[in-house]
C-alpha cells in the first residue's frame, strides 16, 4: 500500500484529483469506480474545476458507483444517484448513460445485484476505484463480517453506519436499513484503488488499517491483498499512527 500523507482535507482532495486526471489523460476511455459520502466531495469539486480550467473531458469515461440505499429511487435527495448527479455528473461533460449505480428500487434485489455485478465485468473492472472508509472499516457498504469472496449483494446496515449517515437525513429513522453494495471481491478486481481518509474521527480506523492485519472484522484490511492501492491520509486521520511513531 502506497501511503501519501497530506496536511488537510483540501490537500487530500487536490492530490486525489491529480491522480484521477492522470488516469483520464492516460486513457480517455477509462472506467472509474466512484464513491459517495463526505470524503470525496472535495475531490469532485476539483474534478469539476478540471473540466472548466484544465480541459479534462469525461466524454468517453464510464463510471460505476460502489453502492446505493435499498428503497430509495434515484430522484430521492438522499439516494446516491441523486448525490452523484448533483455533486459531479451534472457539472462535467459525462454521458449519464455511461454512469452506473445500483437501482435501489429494483423489484428483485437479487436480480439487481446479479445485473450490477455482470455490468461491472462487462464494461470492465474500474481502472481506478475511489474509496472512502467508514469508522468501522467499511468500504462501500461492506460491513464488518463481510466475506472476501463477496460480490454485489444486499446488506443490512450496521447501526453505527446508520447513525453516522443520519446526518444526511432529517430523521435517523429515515436512514434505510439496507443497501446494495459491490462486494469485497468486486472492489479488489479494480486495477488500481485510491483510498481517501480525512479527519480525527477516522484516526482509529487508519491506525487499524495500517496495522496491516487482514481480517473480516475490518473490511478495509482486505485492501492489503491488492498490489496497487494508494492511501491518501491527512494529518488528523494519521494522528494516532503518528503518536505511536514518536
Ligand atoms: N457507503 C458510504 C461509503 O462508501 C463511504 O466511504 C463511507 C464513509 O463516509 P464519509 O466519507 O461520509 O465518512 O460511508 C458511507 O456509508
Amino acid at each position: 500500500m502506497k501511503l501519501i500523507r497530506v496536511e488537510n482535507y483540501e490537500e487530500m482532495s487536490s492530490k486525489a484529483a491529480e491522480l484521477v486526471e492522470q488516469q483520464i489523460l492516460g486513457n480517455d476511455h477509462s472506467v472509474l469506480g466512484l464513491a459517495t459520502g463526505s470524503t470525496p466531495l472535495g475531490l469532485y469539486e476539483n474534478l469539476i474545476q478540471g473540466v472548466k480550467e484544465r480541459g479534462i473531458s469525461y466524454r468517453n469515461i464510464h463510471t460505476v458507483n460502489l453502492d446505493e440505499y435499498r428503497g430509495l429511487a434515484g430522484t430521492h435527495p438522499n439516494s446516491y444517484r441523486y448525490f452523484m448527479n448533483k455533486k459531479l455528473f451534472g457539472h462535467i461533460d459525462i454521458d449519464l448513460e455511461n454512469t452506473h449505480i445500483p437501482d435501489g428500487k429494483a423489484k428483485s434485489v437479487e436480480a439487481e445485484c446479479e445485473r450490477y455485478e455482470a455490468l461491472i465485468h462487462e464494461i470492465g473492472p474500474p481502472d481506478l476505484q475511489i474509496l472512502g472508509m467508514g469508522m468501522n472499516g467499511h468500504i462501500g457498504f461492506n460491513e464488518p463480517g463481510t466475506k472476501e469472496e463477496s460480490v454485489t449483494h444486499c446488506v443490512s446496515l450496521d447501526p453505527s453506519t446508520r447513525n453516522s449517515n443520519a446526518r444526511f437525513f432529517s430523521d435517523r429513522d429515515e436512514v434505510p436499513t439496507h443497501a446494495i453494495t459491490m462486494g469485497i471481491e468486486s472492489i479488489l478486481k479494480s486495477k488500481q484503488i485510491l483510498v481517501l481518509v480525512s479527519g480525527k474521527n477516522k484516526a482509529q480506523a487508519v491506525k487499524r488499517l495500517l496495522a496491516g492485519r487482514v481480517s473480516e472484522e475490518f473490511p478495509a484490511s482486505f485492501l492489503w491483498k491488492h498490489n496497487r492501492v494508494t492511501l491518501i491520509v491527512d494529518k488528523e486521520a494519521y494522528s494516532l499512527v503518528a503518536a505511536n511513531e514518536e
